[in-house]
């Protein structure tokens, strides 16, 4: 058996700018994470060599959502059919896992030869992919306990909860289900397949000491994410799925092009232009992390936007306004890189003195921003430390100011009043750092910042108490709390089955 997880994302600063590899975004991995178990059928080894080769595939969270396939390999070819042998059970083609399946196997084909592949396959598998709750709406599970949209109410939901529906009508939250999807499948599926080595994953840093099975599962993952979208996007949502929390710079897409087409020609080798040895993958992954005692809050907001039809007027905008656009993309950078810099101090002010900085922590969770340099007597060191939280808090409101005066000029809704009315509230509690609208901007979401003091034991006395407190009361958008926040864990990584709660159940 083999149980590989990656996480959600959220895209603190960066939207739009990093579809041009000249800037970059700051992407936070959430402790949100998609699961994948793949086990071979036939459980005892005996491999049946001459029956048909079959993968089902099953997402126990919805309904009618399996998909079998049966499985051809020739000895330069892999078909991958759906085999519809039981309508009321199988649902409708899902395009995204039946490529993954279909390129990793034909990458796995490339690299391993035809009856190696045959010998790995011969017994079936069986998949299982979940996510964590938090990439789909609980309102409905919550309602029908009778429970309030609160973050305590979330952790009392069983975990992989059932969402009743079918998969094309949930109602996601934006944590990027997608592309964690297709990194935990493809993972999945590398390392049951042999084709990457086992502890591929172990490795917990960035690019710098990424495996190059880690490497090649991203540039797999992406290449798949892109074929199944029918775009080739940012990349931004798979790279944090892979590597985790990172300032990210996107590759030339031109990497993928010649692989594109859903029938490949037998010219294409996948294993060369996938490798990660191929100079061409010129992604950049920079460190970053979230400050010490801070939590990123997320709230899901009901209104939902359209994210590809702000994406396809933003970029007409600024294919019209080039100097304008270039301009203000030019100074939204650098503030977001600010953003950045400041947010990594913080780490190393912490290291360098963490009673002291937790000192100035339990301090300013009790002020609001506008306080936080009032106290006329505050000792230098600790000073410092104030004045680097002051500088996050004014770089995320200039960022805000930034992507709404984009908004306007492109007439898009990125940062739209009702959002803004809803932040501006927000990031005047006391203990909140600062805030946004994350990725795209428009009705989806927003993230805030806050304080969380290491040593608080009455959680009423928490800023993210005080902010829920708002969020339930505000009646002009409908605004649900998400249980997500950074993890701690560097992107992609293998699980052991017995320390998921609820996901031995579901096989
Ligand atoms: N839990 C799942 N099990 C199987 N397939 C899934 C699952 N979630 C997503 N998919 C596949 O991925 C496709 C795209 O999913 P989705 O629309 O959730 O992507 P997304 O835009 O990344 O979502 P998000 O809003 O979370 O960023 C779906 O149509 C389906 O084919
Ligand atoms: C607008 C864009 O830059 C980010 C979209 O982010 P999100 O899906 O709204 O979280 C598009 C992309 O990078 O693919």
């Amino acid at each position: 058996m083999t149980v590989v997880s990656s996480p959600g994302k959220v895209l603190l600063a960066g939207g739009y700018l990093v579809l041009d590899p000249k800037y970059s975004g700051i992407v936070v991995s959430t402790s949100s994470r998609f699961y994948t178990v793949v086990e071979d059928k036939v459980r005892d080894g005996a491999r049946g060599s001459e029956s048909p080769i079959q993968i089902r595939v099953r997402s126990p969270q919805f309904v009618t959502a399996t998909w079998v396939y049966l499985v051809h390999v020739d000895e330069a070819a892999v078909r991958v059919e759906q085999l519809a042998d039981d309508v009321s059970t199988t649902s409708t083609k899902n395009k995204f896992v039946q490529l993954a399946i279909e390129r990793v196997l034909l990458l796995a084909l490339e690299l391993k030869g035809a009856a190696s592949l045959r010998g790995q396959l011969a017994a079936g598998y069986d998949i299982v992919i979940v996510g964590d709750n938090d990439f789909y709406s609980q309102r409905a599970q919550l309602a029908a306990r009778n429970l309030q949209p609160t973050l305590e109410n979330l952790f009392q939901l069983p975990p992989f909860l059932s969402t009743g529906v079918k998969l094309a009508e949930v109602h996601k939250t934006g944590l990027g289900s997608s592309a964690a999807l297709i990194t935990s499948l493809v993972s999945a599926l590398l390392l049951h397949l042999s084709v990457i080595p086992k502890d591929s994953f172990t490795s917990e840093g960035g690019l710098d000491s990424a495996s190059e099975g880690r490497k090649l599962a991203h540039n797999t993952a992406q290449y798949i994410h892109c074929l199944a979208q029918g775009k080739v996007g940012s990349g931004f949502d798979v790279s944090s799925a892979v590597f985790g929390s990172q300032l990210y710079t996107r590759f030339d897409p031109q990497v993928i092009q010649p692989l594109m087409e859903e029938n490949l020609g037998s010219t294409q080798s996948l294993s060369r232009i996938l490798s990660p040895l191929n100079p061409a993958w010129d992604y950049r992954v920079e460190p970053f992390k979230l400050p010490p005692q801070t939590r990123l809050m997320l709230a899901d907001v009901d209104a939902g936007s359209d994210t590809p039809s702000l994406v396809g007027k933003v970029l007409k905008w600024r294919k019209e306004n080039s100097t304008e656009a270039n301009a203000l993309w030019d100074n939204l950078d650098s503030t977001n890189k600010s953003l950045a810099k400041t947010l990594l101090k913080l780490s190393s002010l912490a290291e360098q003195n963490s009673d002291e900085y937790s000192r100035v922590v339990k301090y300013l969770a009790s002020l609001q921003s506008v306080q936080w340099l009032a106290h006329p007597a505050i000792p230098p060191n600790e000073l410092q430390v104030i004045e680097t939280f002051a500088e996050v808090h004014q770089h995320s409101e200039e960022i805000r100011a930034k992507m709404r005066d984009m908004g306007s000029r492109s007439d898009v809704p990125i940062e739209p009043p009702e959002q803004t009315e809803l932040l501006d509230a927000c990031v005047s509690v006391a203990g909140v750092i600062g805030g946004g609208v994350p990725g795209a901007g428009g009705y989806d979401a927003i993230w805030l910042l806050v304080f969380e003091p290491k040593d608080i034991v009455d959680s009423s006395q928490l800023p993210s108490s005080r902010v829920e407190a708002v969020w339930s009361s505000w009646t002009k958008l409908d605004v649900s709390p998400l249980s997500a926040k950074e993890s701690v864990a560097k992107g992609v990584r293998v699980e052991n089955i017995e320390s998921i709660k609820g996901l031995k159940e579901l096989l």
